[in-house]
């Protein structure tokens, strides 16, 4: 099992190289920066982390193939790859509905999009001059004056959708699925299995990722207090579909989100229950976490991405999960 961790860029960039730096002495493999325009610019934040650190695997997780042109997207991996001595990884997904309505742009053909856009990106970054005429990405004579160090850098496709999956499987190096319970991969793998089976590829050559909602503590209450906040607004985000998989309590659902809007965090943090704790984050002590990470393992996840909260404490909950979670 590889070991992930993500960061929101919504602290300042020194605090989060020294965490990734500490991620990295700990046995963290990926370190991935989400991407929202509203946070500080994840190409800057992936720069100073790239400085700060010797071997960790890192990139955005996820980008999107709408605010910037897919040639763009393309300079800065290829620019992130050389200045981390070959260590840049792509996390792309199909971005989300807010960015869009916020920026003014059309959310045309999302599957579409990724699909054309991760093509484009893929002939760029191996030095082709690239002519493409899709249904939605065109460039005409594009070309990078800079390479990648790797000859072909990853590619992980953030995905949660069915067809989103299923693309997933058929074209990406990995999948990075914002879920932390076996029943969402009991749902999520069979397709992006279905995908792969159709590109005529293997699952082994996947790196299906559980993005998770992850706080660890040697105190199993505080762990739990501090997922709390994360879970309330993953509760409010989810479709139908995934309370429905998890038996949540669609009113208490409503509640949350209604509070939200107007910023009444007290009730709806205070509305969050024990069955959205188990089914949108790991929390607990590490042997705790051992076992909920043990259990993803069965389901076929690869790689466990330790996301936000990380714990209580971050610096103590990095430790923990390097000295107690990693190695078990
Ligand atoms: C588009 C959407 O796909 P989805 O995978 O469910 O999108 C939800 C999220 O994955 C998406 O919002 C991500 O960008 C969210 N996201 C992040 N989004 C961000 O903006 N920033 C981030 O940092 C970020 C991180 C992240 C990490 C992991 C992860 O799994 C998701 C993450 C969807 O509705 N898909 C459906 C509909 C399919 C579809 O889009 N059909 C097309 C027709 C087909 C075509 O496109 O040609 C259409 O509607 O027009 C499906 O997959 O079945």
């Amino acid at each position: 099992m590889k070991f992930g961790i993500e960061f929101v860029p919504n602290e300042p960039i020194q605090k989060l190289c020294y965490y990734v730096k500490l991620a990295e002495d700990n046995g963290f493999e990926y370190c991935w920066i989400t991407d929202h325009y509203n946070n500080r610019n994840v190409y800057m934040a992936l720069t100073a982390i790239a400085a700060a650190t010797n071997k960790i695997k890192l990139g955005p997780g996820v980008t999107n193939p709408y605010v910037r042109n897919p040639a763009i997207t393309a300079s800065a991996i290829a620019t992130l790859d050389e200045l981390s001595g070959g260590r840049a990884v792509l996390g792309i997904g199909p971005g989300d509905k807010a960015t869009f309505d916020a920026l003014g742009i059309e959310w045309v053909k999302p599957v579409t999009t990724l699909k054309e856009s991760i093509e484009v990106m893929r002939k760029l970054l191996a030095g082709e001059r690239v002519s493409f005429d899709g249904n939605v990405v065109k460039v005409a004579g594009a070309a990078l004056a800079v390479k990648p160090i790797q000859k072909k850098v990853p590619v992980y496709v953030g995905a949660q959708g069915p067809k989103m999956l299923e693309t997933a499987g058929m074209i990406a190096d990995g999948v990075l699925i914002n879920a932390s319970n076996p029943k969402d991969f009991e749902a999520a793998i069979p397709l992006i299995k279905k995908g792969a089976e159709a590109a005529g590829r293997s699952m082994d050559e996947i790196d299906v990722a559980a993005y998770a909602c992850m706080s660890v503590d040697k105190n199993a209450e505080k762990a739990k207090q501090a997922a709390v906040p994360v879970v309330a607004f993953i509760a409010a985000g989810s479709p139908p579909v995934v309370l429905e998989r998890h038996g949540i309590d669609m009113e208490k659902v409503e509640k949350i989100r209604e509070a939200l809007k107007k910023g009444d965090f007290g009730t709806a943090f205070g509305t969050v229950d024990d069955a959205m704790l188990e089914a949108f984050s790991i929390y607990g002590t590490p042997e705790e976490v051992v076992e909920k990470c043990k259990k993803l393992a069965e389901m076929g996840v690869t790689q466990i991405v330790a996301g936000s909260p990380i714990g209580p404490n971050k610096e103590t909950a990095i430790k923990l999960i390097g000295k107690k979670v990693i190695p078990a």
